[in-house]
């Protein structure tokens, strides 16, 4: 006996498992564990009898000196631990693919019956959306794939019929084809809309890897293909034709077995008026059916190009924030791509208005359309919310919103959340309404002249009433969304008051290391928030700050927010720990508070050798934030 075999496994296929499973460690989560296990349960079922009657009929053999000698219906060990493996492998590639897709905005949608025309004409929408599927193109591939595959199922079972040389490959068609069939028929239009690499990718790179390692055990004589019952052809070296189609349709088996997982739960995350329970953490085989059998025309197509809006919106606007939000799952990811969304949308809308005065009216009428949003909710018994859009008009025309805005209102889970928060974070952006406007000088440069009290941030107390508003209660927010999607958590009342109050003080350090970072590009649209009060001890003013943000004064007063940023970040960090498992809650929230406090560490250090005027935003690189991000989640 020379364990080759064992050879393979020990030299191949286990250290890429085991690199693998480092590599997924810091993003895997609850769920992503369960869809191993399904698949290994279901290939390993599937692939005994079949490997047996080959290994009966003498397909393919093992010499007696290559294996320890354990067998299970006949068959090796060794190759018993192959189906694992290999499962394994392409599973782990499988899912760390998905880990940048939100999988319910990639399910298809018909197109949506357009609103009434005078409505259309006012607000065109733009084609934005991460994809624009063609029902049509998709049912059209969809056929073509499936007549693909009868047509190598009617090839195998003539070539099985037949016997002799086309033997293994008539019985690798014949057994692969129905359960490829039956995976696309289930989930061809999910297949199809995703990303191709997230596809192509688990199935190419292990099918090579692996082609590579048979050829080895092949030349090695680790195990022999009868030539009497193989066409004898060579794909490359010693790898026969038949062996190269076994490990591209097994891994195509195993990929698509992972994206139906994928699509099931796509929908019934995606869908919680149509699913409207708890979904467990580990759900039923009954219930990924159920969300399976759901017909695209039941979809709420008006939903999935919301997430999808919502989706371009936090990729194009935030780093930290989108990085951060691969490690979330399943209904609270969602969640927060669309609180995202609502939050960045109500900030732009007020940043991006042509004058101050229409900022106040669109600020005025956001304010005016979230109370009743909220308001029409709670008024709403549960079973009238089935149809929450059916209940009113577009917000967009009700009160006046770009479409964009309206959307994210609609979208925004408000049975999940406060109204007080909320209204918090109107509060704080009409603070930013107060900053004196610009004015261009003969210089045409910007200036503001007017009084320097006119300036909102007088006090610390000021800053920090600003900072709690736009960041403190978006974290009250984020964390009431955790404890919704964790309810089976034992965390008492009184301690989920703590945790709140923690996130909030992490969401002013935040909002003050954003302050430290924008200074120099704040003063650009006339904003000073270092407070009143501390310029007064260099002998500036706020507007001297907007007309020269690059002063070393300024960059001693930078320092100060930041340390008092350090200091509330390091109080707080600690609770992140308290927080529920569930979803990848405590880890996402670790990496998002990493990702951003990083900012101050770059702002920090750079300060510290003097290397930065103050005018340069402080980027962290990629791979530092990556490195940061994949460090926190490790802990
Ligand atoms: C994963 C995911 C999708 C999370 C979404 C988080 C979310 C809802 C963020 C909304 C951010 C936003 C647009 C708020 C509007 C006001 C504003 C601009 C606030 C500043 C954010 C940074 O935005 P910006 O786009 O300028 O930043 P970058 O361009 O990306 O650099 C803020 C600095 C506030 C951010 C504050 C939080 C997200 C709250 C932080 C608190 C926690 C994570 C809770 C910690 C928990 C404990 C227990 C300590």
């Amino acid at each position: 006996m020379d364990f080759r075999n064992n050879f393979s496994h020990t030299k191949y296929t286990v250290p890429l498992a085991l690199g693998l499973t480092g590599l997924a460690y810091p993003f895997k989560t609850g769920i992503d564990n369960y869809k191993i296990i399904y698949l290994l349960v279901i290939a390993v079922a599937a692939t005994i009898p079949w490997d047996s009657h080959l290994l009966k009929n003498n397909v393919w053999g093992y010499p007696e000196r290559a294996v320890i000698g354990l067998t299970y219906w006949k068959i090796p060990i060794e190759e018993l631990f192959f189906f694992v493996v290999q499962t394994y492998i392409t599973s782990l590639v499988c899912i760390l693919m998905g880990k940048s897709i939100v999988p319910s905005a990639y399910l298809p949608t018909l197109p949506i019956t357009p609103p009434s025309p005078s409505i259309e004409e006012a607000k065109p929408k733009k084609p934005k959306h991460i994809i624009q599927n063609d029902y049509k193109t998709l049912r059209r591939l969809g056929l073509f794939g499936a007549i693909l595959v009868i047509a190598l199922i009617a090839i195998g079972s003539r070539l099985t019929q037949k016997g002799g040389h086309g033997t293994y490959m008539g019985l690798i068609l014949v057994w692969a084809g129905p359960i490829i069939l039956f995976l696309w028929s289930l989930s061809f239009q999910y297949i199809l809309s995703i990303p191709r690499r997230n596809v192509l990718i688990p199935i190419f790179l292990p099918t090579l890897y692996l082609w590579f390692v048979d050829t080895l055990a092949l030349k090695n004589g680790t195990w022999v293909i009868n030539p009497e019952k193989s066409f004898e052809l060579k794909l490359w070296g010693y790898l026969d034709i038949e062996e190269a189609v076994f490990f591209l349709v097994t891994n195509t088996l195993i990929t698509f077995g992972q994206l139906a997982f994928d699509h099931a739960l796509a929908v019934i995350n995606g869908f919680p008026e149509t699913f409207n329970f708890e979904i467990p953490s580990w759900p039923s085989v009954f219930l990924m059916i159920s969300g399976l059998s759901l017909r695209v025309k039941q979809y709420p197509s008006k939903r999935i190009l919301d997430l999808r809006d919502a989706i371009v919106k936090l990729q194009h606007k935030s780093r930290s924030f989108s990085l951060a939000s691969s490690v979330f799952e399943g209904r609270l990811r969602i969640d927060l791509v669309l609180l995202y969304a609502f939050c960045r949308n109500a900030d732009d809308l007020i940043d991006e208005a042509e004058t101050p005065e229409e900022a106040r009216k669109a600020l005025s009428r956001l304010s005016q359309a979230v109370s009743n949003t909220f308001g029409q909710h709670q008024s709403c018994e549960k079973s009238m919310l089935q149809s929450r859009d059916s209940l009113k008009a577009p917000i967009s025309m009700l009160y006046d919103l770009p479409e964009e805005m309206a959307a994210s209102l609609e979208t925004l889970p408000v049975e999940n959340l406060p109204l007080r928060p909320v209204q918090g974070l109107l509060e704080g952006f009409e603070m930013d309404l107060q900053f004196p406007p610009l004015e261009k000088t003969n210089q045409n440069a910007f200036s503001t002249n007017l009084s320097d009290d006119k300036f909102p941030i007088k006090t610390e107390r000021d800053l920090e009433r600003y900072a709690y508003c736009v960041a403190g209660t978006v974290a009250e927010l984020l964390l009431n969304l955790v404890f919704h999607h964790s309810p089976s958590s034992d965390i008492t009342t009184k301690e989920r008051e703590d945790i709140i109050q923690a996130g909030v003080n992490m969401g002013i350090a935040l909002q003050y290391i954003n302050i430290s970072r924008d200074i120099a590009k704040d003063a650009l649209m006339g904003r000073c928030y270092l407070p009143t009060a501390w310029l007064v001890e260099y002998k500036l003013t706020p507007s001297m700050v907007v007309q020269k943000p690059d002063q070393p004064e300024i960059r001693v007063l930078r320092k100060k927010l930041l340390d008092i940023a350090m200091s509330l970040y390091y109080e707080n960090k600690t609770m992140i720990e308290r927080l529920p498992e569930h979803c990848g809650a405590r880890k996402g929230i670790r990496g998002a508070v990493e990702n951003y406090v990083e900012i101050g560490r770059v702002l920090l250090e750079k300060d510290g050798n003097g290397e930065m005027p103050i005018g340069d935003q402080a980027t962290v690189s990629k791979t530092r934030r990556l490195w940061v991000f994949v460090k926190a989640l490790c802990r």
